[in-house]
């Protein structure tokens, strides 16, 4: 079967081609030999628009704020938002030994497929195994040079190419980012079972836009109404790391390049468990 038609579930298709009997970790890529990446997470949604970007970024940021060396891998190569929430513009260099990662103002390496392109608003109309490649290649041909966490923003969705990235880099744990407005159920659910087939352990669930608070009385409102993030959790056995306000001082910070100024202490939580999350021997 051809890598663009495989559901990569040998259990419900009968071919017989080399993907039968390989196990996840068979499909794993080595680092650039020149890299040294401690733990692995990947921030994955439903679907786009929720904030994944945005919780991604955030985490790199509080982590490196405790004194970690953090790295994002924009690994959502059609909507790639992590440059333009650090304000980075210039291009990535690269020799013969691999490509180098740019660095955010306060040390956060950041490679994205954004730092490639000669027009930062060419839109990247390629086909799924061509994105997924690229993914690939930011794991195996750029140099991640003493990174504590990274942090990689994954495609939304639970599609071919989400499915790939699973499969080629090796994740220590997920965090799902939901939404209140969200089928948060079904969802989760899809996620659960994507990082079960893959063997990736769930960190927990960040709920993102969960309400606003009036910078006036302090009133909280729920715009999206009351949330069902904890029974959901709950149902799947997983953790609430932490639930976001819906804060004009968050977009406005994330849209002009300005993430790193961000306060996000509703984040702290979901911070302590991706520095308590195992990591996997690389
Ligand atoms: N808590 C929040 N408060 C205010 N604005 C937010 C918040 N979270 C995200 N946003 C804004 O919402 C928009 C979408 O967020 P983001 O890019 O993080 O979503 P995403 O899930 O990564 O989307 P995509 O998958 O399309 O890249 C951005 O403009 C971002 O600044």
């Amino acid at each position: 079967m051809s890598e663009e038609n495989c559901t990569h579930n040998c259990d419900s298709c009968g071919e017989n081609c080399p993907s039968r009997g390989a196990s996840p970790a068979d499909f794993l890529e080595a680092p650039n030999a020149m890299s040294k990446i401690n733990k692995v997470i990947g921030v994955v949604s439903g679907k786009g628009g929720v904030g994944k970007s945005m919780v991604t970024s955030m985490l790199a940021v509080l982590l490196n704020r405790r004194g970690s060396h953090t790295a994002i891998l924009d690994a959502d190569i059609t909507g790639p938002s992590i440059p333009k929430a650090f304000g980075i513009h210039q291009k990535a260099m690269g020799s013969e030994l691999g490509l180098l990662p740019v660095k955010s103002k306060t040390g956060i390496d950041v490679m994205s497929v954004n730092l490639l392109l000669d027009e930062e608003t060419a839109p990247v109309v390629w086909r799924g195994p061509m994105i997924a490649n690229t993914v690939k290649q930011f794991w195996t041909d750029v140099i991640w040079t003493d990174v504590d966490y990274m942090f990689v923003d994954m495609p939304p969705g639970t599609g071919d190419v989400p499915l790939t990235v699973f499969q080629s880099i090796p994740l220590d744990g997920i965090i799902i980012v939901t939404s209140p407005q969200e089928l948060v159920s079904m969802i989760v659910a899809k996620a659960v079972n994507m990082a079960k087939m893959m063997n990736v352990p769930i960190i927990g669930i960040v709920e993102n836009m969960s309400y606003v608070k009036c910078p006036d009385c302090g009133t909280v409102i729920k715009p999206f109404g009351e949330s069902h993030v904890e029974e959901i959790a709950a149902k799947f056995g997983l953790k609430v790391l932490g639930k976001c306000p819906l804060d004009p001082e968050v977009a406005k910070n994330c849209d002009t390049g300005l993430v790193e100024l961000v306060n996000a202490q509703w984040l702290e939580g979901a911070a302590d468990a991706v520095e308590q999350q195992p990591a996997k021997s690389k």
